[in-house]
């Protein structure tokens, strides 16, 4: 080994270096002696980070953001615990801004018109849900499909939120608020009516929603309190970064093992809607629905093949091939996946905000109570609900006011020339955002304030631009009617069954990440019957 010892002098004056510079094979066998495992492991670590960096300046190019990544995992431990004033900080930075986490460039977009330009250039994006979704909602998902397939598939689903399809599933929502509500009144009168974080609870309400509507009662009591308990699982597993891979006993694992048990519960409900569908039953759900639109094509489909004429009234909307149990139990699983964590951020949101203004809840109750003539007990209908002016102003002030999905991530699967200066890597994840545009002062004046009347007297209900609480685009919300409706139906009457108030806390108004959103203190509230 080269030795040079005392001060610096060059290695070639040194006897034992130079015979190695004219006999190759020795100074190489030199260079490899001196070139430990160590050394090796460090040349590769620093060139791994000066890729990384490179890389990250390469994808960032004029887009806002970090001068430099925390090398490799970027700002990953933030990501783990999201909040609601870093991606504020981040939206305040400019039009587009960038992180970079692990191996992910994320691109986030934050005033209306990028945001709707991401929205609506399937060309370039499609959606990516969170890198978990895949695992946990299966990669062949329609959801994950694109382009015509996409469109092919949601034709044949839209006929599900219909305004006649909504109407058959409305004695599904009224049995559940009924439930629901005495929980709520039993679960208030145990603790002596000592303030509670209701949010769990809200979120248990809305999956039993959600799984009553969607699969009625083919799901036992102890299947929907299983789905409600676990649901949460499948919510925390879905944050926006994840560790690439499933651990055991880690947040995916278990949201993972909570998906597949809902997968399981959905295909048993398919199997038992199929047999009554089949046996002319009458369509109680979503899944009902579907089903018999599929048998019902079968049968047009078997008529056709068999040269049986067929008149036009007989051909069914939309001619759905054969769904397999779980390929429907994978559709169905989407719904829940899109609405839950949604409607439970709105039914928080709702509750907390009438409770904190007697004055407009009154309304609310007044209006209630006028449209059902006076008797609180009149059935939950759509037309009901069509002639609920007032409440349906509150629900929508509330979506704008804290709008329950903030930022909608998609990927780039195109290079993507957004503005002239910038064009987004393929491989790059582009979030549009939510919270900018109904927080845009040229649309909704006093943005910050509740107010109502903005759509009734004001021109709200005109700024369709900024109206992106249900995205926009091919993608755009599939259950936003039946989520307005249920969502009305329900405020509407627990302001006649019940009285509730807030306890708020210093965190009240501070926004909690959790998918959606919700109040920092989980909304602390009690329930009480109305006489
Ligand atoms: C307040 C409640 C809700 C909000 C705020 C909400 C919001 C959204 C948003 C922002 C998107 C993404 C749209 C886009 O990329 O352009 C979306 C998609 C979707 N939502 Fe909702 N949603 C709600 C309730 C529901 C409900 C109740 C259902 C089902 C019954 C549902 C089903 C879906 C589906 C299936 C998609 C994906 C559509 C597609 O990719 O074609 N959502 N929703």
């Amino acid at each position: 080994m080269v030795n040079v010892t005392g001060s610096f002098i060059s290695p070639s004056a040194d006897a034992t270096v130079s015979p190695q510079l004219f006999a190759p094979a020795g100074l190489i066998a030199s260079v490899l002696d001196g070139f430990t495992i160590w050394k090796f492991l460090v040349t590769m670590f620093v060139g791994a980070v000066l890729y990384d960096q490179f890389k990250y300046h390469y994808l960032k190019g004029a887009i806002i953001g970090p001068a430099y990544k925390i090398p490799f995992m970027g700002p990953f431990l933030e990501s783990v615990n999201p909040k609601f004033t870093e991606y504020k900080a981040k939206w305040d930075s400019g039009e587009l801004s960038c992180v970079s986490v692990f191996h992910k460039f994320v691109v986030i977009a934050s005033s209306r018109d990028m945001s709707r330009k991401i929205f609506n250039s399937p060309t370039y994006v499609k959606p990516c849900v969170v890198d978990a979704a895949h695992k946990l909602l299966g990669k062949t998902n329609w959801v994950f499909l694109d382009g015509k397939a996409h469109v092919d598939y949601r034709k044949g689903l839209n006929g599900l939120f219909t305004r006649q399809a909504l109407s058959c599933y409305m004695p599904r929502v009224e049995e559940v608020f009924n439930e629901y509500f005495k929980r709520f009144l039993d679960n208030s009168a145990a603790v002596d009516h000592k303030p509670t974080p209701w949010m769990p609870q809200f979120r248990e309400l809305m999956t039993a929603l959600a799984c009553r509507t969607f699969v009625g009662y083919y799901m036992s009591e102890e299947a929907v309190q299983k789905v409600a308990d676990d649901y949460y699982l499948i919510t925390a597993a879905l944050e926006l970064v994840n560790f690439p891979i499933i651990l055991p006993y880690t947040k995916t694992w278990y949201g993972k093992k909570a998906a597949d048990m809902v997968l399981d519960e959905f295909s048993k409900c398919t199997a038992k809607s199929k047999a009554r569908m089949a046996a002319g039953g009458e369509v109680s759900c979503i899944l009902d629905a579907w089903v018999k639109a599929q048998q019902d094509s079968a049968k047009y489909r078997e008529k056709l093949a068999k040269g049986i004429p067929v008149d036009d009234s007989e051909k069914p909307a939309q001619v759905l091939r054969d769904f397999s149990d779980f390929e429907i139990a994978q559709t169905i699983f989407t719904f829940l996946f899109a609405s839950q964590d949604a409607t439970s951020a709105a039914t928080t949101w709702l509750f907390q905000l009438m409770a904190d203004r007697p004055d407009i809840l009154e309304k609310v109750r007044e209006e209630n109570l006028r449209v059902r003539n006076g008797d609180r007990n009149t059935g939950i209908s759509l037309e009901l609900i069509d002639q609920m002016t007032y409440t349906r102003a509150v629900v929508k002030e509330t979506l704008r006011y804290r709008p329950p999905v903030i930022m909608v991530p998609y990927l780039v699967k195109k290079d993507f020339p957004i503005t002239d200066k910038i064009t987004v890597s393929k491989g790059s994840m582009i979030i549009p955002s939510v919270w900018p545009a109904t927080h845009d002062e040229d649309a909704y004046p006093n943005a910050d304030s509740f107010e109502p009347e903005r759509w009734i007297t004001g021109d709200a209900e005109q700024q369709t631009k900024n109206w992106l609480v249900f995205g926009t685009g091919p993608h755009y919300c599939l259950g936003q009617n039946y989520a307005v409706s249920s969502l009305i139906a329900m405020i509407g009457k627990a302001s006649l069954e019940m009285d509730w108030e807030h306890f708020p806390t210093a965190q009240s108004e501070d926004i909690k990440v959790f998918a959606t959103i919700f109040p920092q203190d989980d909304c602390l509230l009690n329930f009480r019957p109305r006489a």
